[in-house]
Order: structure tokens, then sequence, then C-alpha cells
């Protein structure tokens, strides 16, 4: 279990998270949800380690880990530009992390990763003959082979449209569960994160709006700022479509 204690990080005078406090259990998907600058990248980034707290406590299973450097904390990140090396192939780029630490994952590991993200027949190109999604997949199996005690996605589906995005949910989903993985999610999309996750963190300037399922959220938003962000949102786009085919909105 990850555990957040009173998070506060100031940047000189300017508050940037105040009082971030929320448990997440093993093998849960959560999302961080908020506008543009409401402190999520600063949150994950404080989780990953590179990010100092001002005050505050992280705890995982218990131990303290506010000071644990990055390379010891074992979580990992998936960027959102995949930060895939351009010169290797997708396999290369999948077992690079294992040249300096081989015994973290056998040959069946890479294998089982490589059939459940469905990347078989793309082994062998190199980055640049990859799709969106494929890039994506590669990089989620280049992040997992290094069996990271917590996988961190910085809004992983906003370079993906339509189907892929939707199949890349999936896959983000088969993740989690097969492998009881903790996956923390960065989107600024109320849809992605109402159908992706078990919890959705909504943070309104550097503060939590709600912690909560998806369910608690949309039939109890918390505060207005939840029901305007959220709900507002999906309407806004359940009338453009409903509009599009000339339909009233009931
Ligand atoms: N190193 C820094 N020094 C000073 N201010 C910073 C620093 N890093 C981030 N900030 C400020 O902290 C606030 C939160 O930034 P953050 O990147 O966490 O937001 P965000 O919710 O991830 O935004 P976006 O969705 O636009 O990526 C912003 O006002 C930003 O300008």
């Amino acid at each position: 279990m990850l555990e957040l204690k009173n998070i506060t990080k100031k940047y000189g005078d300017l508050s940037i998270l105040n009082d971030i406090s929320l448990q997440i259990e093993k093998g849960e998907i959560v999302s961080i949800l908020g506008p543009s600058g409401s402190g999520k990248t600063t949150l994950l980034n404080i989780i990953l380690g590179i990010t100092d707290v001002t005050d505050g406590r992280i705890l995982y299973d218990g131990e303290d880990i506010t000071n644990v450097p990055l390379e010891k904390r074992g979580f990992n990140i998936v960027f959102q530009d995949y930060a895939l090396f351009p010169n290797l192939t997708a396999y290369g780029n999948i077992v690079y992390g294992l040249r300096n630490k081989p015994d973290i994952s056998t040959k069946k590991d890479v294998d089982d990763l490589v059939k459940l993200l469905g990347l078989e027949e793309h082994l062998e190109k190199k980055i640049d003959q990859l799709s969106g999604g494929q890039k994506q997949r590669v990089a989620l199996a280049r992040t997992m082979v290094m069996k990271p005690k917590i996988l961190l996605l910085d809004e992983p589906l906003s370079a993906l449209d339509g189907v892929i995005k939707e199949s890349i949910k999936d896959k983000i989903k088969e993740i989690a569960r097969e492998y009881s993985l903790t996956t923390i999610i960065v989107t600024h999309d109320p849809e992605e994160a109402l159908t992706l996750s078990d919890k959705v963190l909504i943070i309104d300037g550097g503060r939590i709006a709600q912690y909560g399922t998806p369910g608690e959220i949309v039939h109890t938003p918390a505060n207005n700022f939840v029901e305007n962000f959220i709900l507002n949102q999906l309407e806004i786009k359940r009338s453009n479509i409903f509009d599009l085919f000339g339909r009233k909105v009931s």
C-alpha cells in the first residue's frame, strides 16, 4: 500500500500542493485528474522520487520512503513521449534495462509481456516504423520488464486516438490485474480517468477536490468544482456528439 500523508510542495512562496493525504491499495489503478497547472505532474514526480516534498511523508507498505532516492524506490514511469531509443529495435528497447540487471526478468517473463501486449510481430522493427499505439506498448513492456513496484504513467493516452486508445486502456487494465500492479496515471481527461481507474483523485489548485471511485464521483460529486470540471466536460462531449447527428439531448 502507498500512503501519502499531508504532502505539501512549495517553490519559494508559491504553494503547488497543499496537504495531500491518501492511500492507494496494491493492484489499484488510480488516476490523478485536474486542469492544467493543478499540480498533477508535481505529485507524480514526488511519488516517483524526482521531486522533493516540502512537508509530509510517503509510506510504502508501512516504510517511510520520503527520503529514499528514485533508484531505490523501485517505482518506474512511462513518459508521455515514450522516450524510446530510436536507434534500437522494439526488442532492443524492451530489454534495454536488463543489460545491467539481467536477473530481474527471465526470457519467459519478457516473452509473456511481449505476448500480453501483442508485440510479437513488431520486435525487429525500428521505433520510427511503429505506430503511436505500438510505441506506447513497447514503452510499457520496457518498463514492465524491470518489475516496478508501482507503475506511473504520464498522460498515456493523450497522443492516441479512437480505437487505439481503447485497446491501450484495456492493456493497462490487463497489466494491472495480471501483475497485481499498483498503477498511477496522470490525465486531464475526465472520461479517461473515469473509464480506466478503480479510483480517481481530482485536484484543484494543489488541493484534493475529491478522491473516490468513478461511481462516487459521478453520482455524488463532492463540490461545485468536481461537478463543473467533470460532469460539464462529459456533458459537452455528449452534446457535441448528439448535435453532430441532429439529435436532441434529453
Ligand atoms: N520547478 C518549478 N518551479 C516553480 N514552479 C513550478 C515548477 N514546476 C512546476 N511549477 C508550477 O507548479 C504548478 C503545477 O505544475 P504541474 O506541472 O504539476 O501541473 P499539471 O497539473 O501537471 O499541469 P499540466 O496538465 O499543464 O501538465 C504550475 O503552476 C507550475 O508552473
